[in-house]
């Protein structure tokens, strides 16, 4: 936990040894205050060098620990030891030194970092010998630094205070740190210390910690995929891809292809005409020489190659398809992949939610079709949807992982179903804010609810953002709306459901959006990015209730947050039921990732465990009482049983969680 060693006879070495990170465990902190307190007491040595094994000097505190009371040594009084002993105390910091690893350095009496810092312990030792002497260690200590207090403090800390409230809303820590900092340069360093303690138990015991602590370790089991089979993760071995073919470059196509050429695979861009190629190709090398520019490297363009052609396709490794959502599209294409590509290319698809299999179907290599479902704009954003088909294989599966995690993508292995997750949770929520528009709120009240509640944006901007004719498209494909409707579906219902046909309407009036600068909003121009409510949509939403005689009502805040984000979570449970997703977690990580889910509230299915099962299932049923035509109110059995077994806590879900087919 952590090693000691008389180095030249007079510098202790102490080495952190607790992989991965060396964080700072019970045992790792006793063992450090034991090694501490032998290095003080002994007289042959003369300083002391902190470092840590493995390339890492410390990640921090062991969040393992912090589900838990903490037990072992505390963490505070050894820091003060160390600042406060009469022996030079040296941090030798290689990789990251977080949290209470940066603590630790910070106590240390010098620190020198280096990206191979190991090589440089024995010289770091000398040095630290040498200097022994010649330098008082009084000038060395932190508590005896004063801190300058800028006389426009208060001026400064509320303009930060502002700007964090806007782009944090709603969580605390970085509202504590602001604390912290005034604390430090307005106070002595004892009361300054102690107001950080203070400031830090709070947050330590508040929901949000917990919340937090949760995403870290669900971001980290979700790479941790498992198949029924018994192929999982550990077991099953990716293929290298070195080349990789891009099909359709419309915007989602071009994130792909940036996201690939950074890490250094070789792109082959694919479209179907002259002019979309050269818009592509210039949109992409764009899009590069920005990147390049804000990471300062230099732009990979040599790696790409953009063609017309399928047949330069033959020698890839791997395609990702990226054209409409058009399933019989998408089936030619892949079709024609199939008869271009060397038999063990895989092929992919980019759908946001149509049938992988069906697409795998064509082809002949159903083993090697996977889905990777980006998210727009794909070089930004960090969520994979790696889609599972019934025949996609192990290898397939392990290689479409590892080629997210490569592109800095956290991949999260779903099952197949129309929507898959992420979009298929997302029908519920949206239905839920128009309902809810319908019955008299605005889309402003409910975005701000939303936005209110942490997400970054609320139903209606994200909409506008992300373009309304492609549901718009979707629904007429699937006969909701458009001259296909089932003339006798009463108006409002589809298929015996309730249906809210304002979205429709808003697209009929040519309102797609940001990109035609308006939509759920006006926007100063096609492109614009200021929202701004729209006196035409008010006029809409009072045309469209008074034509139904629908009496709009006052509608709570809490109203919203409830049936937007139950519907959503209820949805989670169903797709827990049917094995598209195996675990809570997964859930939760796509919505972090992949929709603006607040952070601090851990995800929908974190947040109904919070709130508490009964709850949610009490207001479930309530809602649905009131609106027997909407079944996603009706709550999951899933649910139901949880809530029956006394309401576990979110990781053990999956104990309680017996599909009948697994699609993982
Ligand atoms: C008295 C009690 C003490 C209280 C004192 C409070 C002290 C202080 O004020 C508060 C803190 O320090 S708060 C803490 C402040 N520190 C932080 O917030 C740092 C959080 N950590 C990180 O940001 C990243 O993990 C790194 C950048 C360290 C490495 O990134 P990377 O190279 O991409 O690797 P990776 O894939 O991310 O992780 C590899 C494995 O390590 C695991 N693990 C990692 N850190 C852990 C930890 N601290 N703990 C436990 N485990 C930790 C991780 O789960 C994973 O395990 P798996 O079983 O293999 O799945």
């Amino acid at each position: 936990m952590a090693r000691y060693e008389l180095v030249k006879r007079s510098v202790a070495l102490i080495t952190l040894t607790n992989p991965p990170v060396n964080a700072l465990s019970s045992a790792v902190r006793h063992a450090m205050a034991k090694s501490m307190e032998q290095a003080l007491n002994d007289p042959k040595v003369t300083a002391v060098v902190i470092c840590g094994e493995n390339g890492r000097f410390c990640g921090g505190a062991d969040i393992r620990e912090f589900a838990g009371p903490l037990r072992g040594p505390p963490l505070v009084p050894l820091l003060d030891a160390i600042e406060a002993g009469e022996k030079p105390v040296v941090a030798a910091i290689e990789g990251v030194a977080l949290g209470g690893g940066f603590e630790l350095a910070l106590v240390c009496h010098y620190c020198i970092a280096h990206f191979k810092v190991n090589h440089f312990v024995l010289k770091i030792i000398k040095a630290v010998g040498m200097s022994r002497a010649a330098k008082p260690l009084s000038s060395r200590r932190v508590s005896m630094l004063t801190t300058p207090c800028p006389p426009d403090l208060d001026a400064l800390l509320e303009v930060v205070t502002m700007e964090v409230k806007k782009k944090a809303r709603g969580v605390m820590a970085p509202l504590a740190c602001i604390q912290a900092v005034r604390a430090a340069a307005t106070m002595p360093y004892s009361k300054g210390i102690k107001r950080e303690s203070e400031l830090m138990a709070t947050l330590f015991n508040s929901g949000q910690a917990r919340a937090l602590q949760y995403c870290f370790f669900a971001q980290r089991t979700a790479g941790k995929w498992t198949l029924p089979s018994g192929a999982q993760w550990n077991n099953s071995k990716p293929r290298e891809i070195r080349s990789a073919a891009i099909i359709g470059l419309g915007t989602m196509g071009r994130g792909i292809v940036v996201s690939l050429a950074r890490v250094g695979i070789s792109v082959i861009a694919v479209e179907s005409e002259k002019k979309l190629l050269e818009t592509g190709k210039q949109m992409v090398i764009g899009m590069l020489e920005r990147d390049a520019k804000r990471r300062g490297v230099s732009a990979s363009l040599n790696l790409l190659k953009f063609t017309l052609s399928l047949q330069d396709l033959k020698d890839v490794d791997l395609v990702i398809e990226a054209v409409f959502e058009d399933m019989a599209l998408k089936k030619r294409v892949f079709q024609e992949l199939s008869k271009v590509c060397r038999p063990a290319t895989l092929l992919c698809t980019n759908t946001s939610g149509l049938d992988v299999d069906a697409l795998a179907g064509v082809t002949d290599r159903p083993h090697l079709v996977v889905g990777m479902h980006f998210f727009s704009p794909a070089h930004v954003m960090k969520l994979l949807e790696v889609v599972c088909g019934p025949r996609s294989s192990s290898e397939t599966i392990a290689t479409a992982m590892s080629l997210g995690k490569r592109m800095g993508k956290v991949s999260v292995a779903v099952g197949n179903c129309p929507g898959f997750v992420g979009n298929r949770m997302l029908k519920p929520y949206m239905d839920q804010a128009t309902f809810l528009l319908e019955e008299g709120a605005t889309p402003e009240q409910i975005d701000k609810a939303l936005e209110d509640f942490g997400f970054a944006m609320g139903v209606f901007r994200m909409s506008d953002l992300a373009g309304l004719d492609v549901g718009w498209r979707i629904r007429k494909e699937s006969g909701l709306t458009g001259p296909d409707v089932d003339p006798k579906n009463p108006p409002r219902r589809r298929h015996g459901r309730r249906y809210c046909p304002i979205p429709d309407m808003v697209c009929e009036q040519g309102r797609f959006g940001q990109k035609t600068g308006r939509g759920w909003y006006m926007y100063d121009k096609p492109g614009g990015t200021n929202a701004k409510p729209d006196p035409l949509i008010q006029n809409l939403l009072e045309m469209y209730r008074s034509r139904y005689a629908i009496q709009p009502r006052n509608i709570s805040d809490q109203e919203i947050i409830e049936r937007c984000l139950f519907a959503l979570a209820n949805e989670g449970f169903r797709i827990l039921e049917d094995g598209i997703a195996a675990r809570p977690e997964d859930i939760d990580v796509i919505y972090l990732f992949g929709y603006g889910f607040p952070r601090h509230r851990g995800g929908p299915m974190f947040y109904a465990s919070m709130v508490g099962l009964e709850r949610v299932l009490e207001r479930l049923e309530h809602y649905h009482q009131a609106h027997p035509d909407v079944p996603h109110l009706e709550p999951s059995p899933l649910l139901k049983k949880l809530v029956a077994c006394g309401s576990p806590s979110v990781q053990t879900w999956r104990e309680h969680i017996k599909t009948m087919h697994s699609h993982l």
